[in-house]
């Protein structure tokens, strides 16, 4: 049977690490804060945060959470992220996706000062992670590399497919992967030959958003696979469950897979808080 890769235990170690970083920048006087920013009600976006807040807690990070209705307008959303970029106590600045209709993500994410973007969003960290010169990186993608990191020591010249090409996970794991030498493949829902590609694959990182996409033919035996699909499907008793991208059953000749949940949605929370202490010992 294929090792399952336990995200909920290494995120744990993670936190842990920043908790000692946290305490080391109190002890130089400098509190670490992260302002988390939720438009609308959302239900899922409603857990999320609370989620981020609770995590905030147990590194020692202290959390500000600001509300703004869903119908509210762009411009006061750019004049709460003016205060918060101003505001020198807080280091780290998170605006939940997606934003409602009508508002221009991508003009909104453009005004986060980079030094407090803890998402990685930012055109100036895009632009840094694809060149390689550290800025701050997506939680996600960064939450990929270090379960990876658990199982692989050399990635040079390994085969990884990437399925997915969004802004948030796909792009930016390919540019971490090439900077360590890996040969990276980005496939998507229009790629031909999907599944032939992906046999070819040491590591396959399945980010589609498309539950149960990766089956057991694509897998190599032997190969690492990664999940990052989080599917809500509603059960017919009205309970709702969370599926990924991998048809992880039939992935037994797999050399080690991540589960969902407990694989990467639990890393993606540990590097929020690991950026948001990188960013305060930067702002220091
Ligand atoms: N600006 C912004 N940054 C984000 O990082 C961001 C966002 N917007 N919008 C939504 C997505 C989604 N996301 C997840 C975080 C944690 C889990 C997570 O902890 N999942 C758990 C359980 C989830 C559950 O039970 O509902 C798991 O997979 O084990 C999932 C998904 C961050 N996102």
């Amino acid at each position: 049977m294929s090792e399952l890769i336990d995200g909920r235990e290494i995120a744990r170690a993670v936190t842990a690490d920043t908790a000692e970083m946290v305490a080391q920048l109190k002890a130089r006087g400098i509190a670490p804060a992260l302002a988390v920013v939720l438009v609308g009600d959302d239900p899922a976006s409603d857990v999320y945060v609370r989620r981020k807040i609770s995590e905030c807690g147990k590194a020692g990070i202290r959390s500000i959470e600001r509300r703004l209705p869903a119908e509210c307008d762009e411009q006061s959303l750019l004049t709460l992220i003016d205060a918060l970029n101003e505001d020198r106590s807080v280091h780290g600045i998170l605006v939940q996706l997606p934003l409602p209709a009508g508002i221009d993500s991508m003009k909104i994410l453009d005004r986060i000062s980079p030094e407090k973007d803890v998402d990685g969003f930012h055109p100036v960290n895009v632009g840094r992670l694809s060149t390689g010169t550290g800025g701050l990186v997506p939680c996600t993608p960064l939450g990929i590399m270090l379960l990876l990191d658990t199982v692989i020591d050399d990635y040079r010249g390994l085969n990884v497919v990437v399925v997915g090409k969004s802004n948030i996970v796909g792009k930016p794991v390919a540019m971490l992967l090439l900077e360590r030498e890996a040969t990276v493949t980005v496939t998507h829902i229009e790629t031909r030959n999907l599944p032939d590609i992906a046999r070819g694959a040491d590591v396959i990182v399945a980010a589609a958003g498309a539950p149960h996409l990766v089956r057991g033919y694509w897998v190599k035996p032997g190969a690492i696979v990664i999940d990052v699909g989080i599917t809500r499907v509603v059960e017919h008793d009205g309970t709702t469950r969370l599926v990924g991208d991998c048809a992880t059953h039939e992935l037994g000749h797999a050399r080690a897979v991540t589960p969902v949940p407990g694989g990467v949605g639990p890393m993606t929370i540990a590097c929020l808080l690991k950026n948001t202490a990188i960013a305060a010992e930067r702002q220091a």
